[in-house]
């Protein structure tokens, strides 16, 4: 392991990944690797997550694709220096914000979207100029299977490379000394992380999850609402670090709600959700077991059937849900959705604050005043009015969180910033050297000087 990290240290010493034409190749390779391996990649993360071929290219291909394509036409534009605004003492030198690459990058995916998740920051990293370790989830085996036996048929091998492994792989990992760590995962092991990178004083980006509130208020359109949080809470059966983790509502619009989303999820999956080859299953038996756990006491007003050897559990909805019960102390991240009764906006946006930061937050309602109220008077990572998860899909917007939702962020340009460092370049003139006569002279006042 040791010797792979350095081995990517020197290729990067090399100054190979730095010009612009390699960078745009790497990248053009990438995107042949996605386009010519597409049914491996595929099969990998279908056999993970037992997810369809459809649903595979839809959340996880197309988004990949979209950034190479967003990053090989700006990255031109973001590698140029911008020059800087200059004072008195400089006017005739040459100030410039120039991005240059931070050196050999970690980044350690999580299992639920695997191949975005660790591609999506690689894509990043590579058009900043650096190395980069990529170390995937081993709970996604097949995915970090193929995504390791990959890259290195496409990509250089010296600079970027995978590292497989677990708990014990990872430690080690995290004792050598990087540039930069993104890591995804749980908010308990990114403490872990950042306590490791911050021996070596490397700086974090940290892709964390919780809960993330959905307000619907009572001045919506409500079939469209339970429509889309329908698709984005049990989209990948709820395994998404943005899925609205509870509904926020007044208590006489429980009812209606659990109604149309019962309607809806039969319009997605059919009549037996079971047997329909868009719904995923349970990443495995021990988050099985914690989320039925979360079930305990609640009122089940709809779905709740499970089968423990298939990680089965249907789309299920609770309502009157305390907000002191079990469901409600951690990040669900499987297809439960509690409503936990508010009399208001007001009350939404309290319950919201007394609460740690939450990854996403989502609004409901034909009143945009409101839900840019509500945005004013909360903080999460991202926001999305009137639709669930569809910030995520954006280059332009930052994606990341905010408190123990996460920490820095990245997409598009985001990424690029991440992985760079915003050096300052003053190139001094050596004209008007009399000048520095002026700047020693210490009984001038500076506005004087010139
Ligand atoms: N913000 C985001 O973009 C984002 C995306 C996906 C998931 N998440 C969050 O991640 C969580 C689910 O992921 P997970 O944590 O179950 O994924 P996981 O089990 O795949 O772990 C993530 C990574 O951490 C490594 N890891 C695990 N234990 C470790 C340890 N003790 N020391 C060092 N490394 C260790 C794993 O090998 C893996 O690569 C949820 O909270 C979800 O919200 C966030
Ligand atoms: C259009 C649907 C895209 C869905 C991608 C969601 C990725 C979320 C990453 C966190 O889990």
């Amino acid at each position: 392991m040791d010797c792979k990290v350095q081995r990517a240290r020197a290729a990067f010493r090399s100054g190979r990944s730095r010009p612009l034409q390699f960078r745009l190749q790497q990248l053009e390779a990438l995107r042949r690797m996605v386009q010519e391996r597409e049914r491996d990649i595929l099969e990998a993360i279908g056999a993970d997550l037992c997810k369809s071929e459809f649903n595979a290219y839809g959340q996880e291909v197309i988004s990949i694709l979209g950034e190479i394509d967003h990053v090989l036409e700006k990255l031109p534009k973001w590698v140029t220096p911008k020059p800087a605004e200059k004072n008195l003492l400089t006017m005739l030198d040459e100030a410039y914000i120039h991005s240059e690459p931070l050196g050999v990058v970690l980044i350690i995916g999580a299992w639920n979207y695997p191949f975005v998740l660790t591609i999506q920051p690689l894509i990043g990293a590579i058009a900043a100029g650096n190395a980069v370790i990529i170390k995937p989830s081993e709970v996604s085996e097949n995915t970090a299977k193929i995504v390791s036996k990959l890259l290195p048929q496409y990509l250089d091998q010296d600079l970027y490379v995978v590292i497989n492994g677990g708990v014990k792989e990872t430690t080690e990992l995290l004792r050598q000394r990087f540039d930069h760590i993104l890591y995804t995962g749980n908010t308990a092991v990114g403490k872990i992380v950042m306590e490791a990178a911050a021996k070596h004083l490397t700086p974090v980006t940290l892709e964390l999850g919780g809960k993330s509130p959905c307000y619907v208020d009572k001045d919506c359109d409500l079939d469209i609402a339970c429509r889309r949080i329908t698709w984005g809470k049990y989209m990948n059966c709820g395994q998404t670090c943005i899925a609205p983790d509870y509904i926020l509502c007044e208590p006489s619009l429980q009812s209606q709600i659990v109604q149309k989303i019962k309607e809806t999820v039969k319009e997605f999956y059919g009549e037996n959700v079971k047997e329909s080859p868009d719904y995923e299953r349970i990443i495995n038996l021990h988050h099985f077991k914690r989320i039925i756990n979360l079930l305990e006491g609640q009122k089940i007003a709809y779905g709740g059937e499970t089968d423990e050897a298939t990680c089965y559990i249907a789309p299920t909805v609770l309502t009157d849900v305390d907000p002191e019960a079990k469901v409600m102390q951690e990040e669900i991240f499987g297809p439960i959705l509690p409503i936990v009764p508010v009399k208001n906006a007001d009350e939404a946006i309290k319950f919201i604050n007394d609460h740690e930061k939450p990854l996403a937050f989502y609004i409901f309602s034909r009143n945009n005043k409101l839900i840019k109220r509500m945005i004013d008077e909360t903080s999460s990572g991202g926001v999305t009015g009137n639709d669930v998860i569809m910030h995520f899909t954006l280059s332009s917007l930052p994606f990341g969180g905010v408190g123990s939702s996460g920490i820095g962020a990245y997409h598009g340009k985001h990424s690029f910033d991440t992985f760079s460092h915003q050096r300052s370049c003053l190139l001094k003139s050596l004209k008007r050297e009399g000048w520095i006569l002026l700047k020693n002279d210490p009984v001038q006042p500076p506005t004087c000087r010139f």
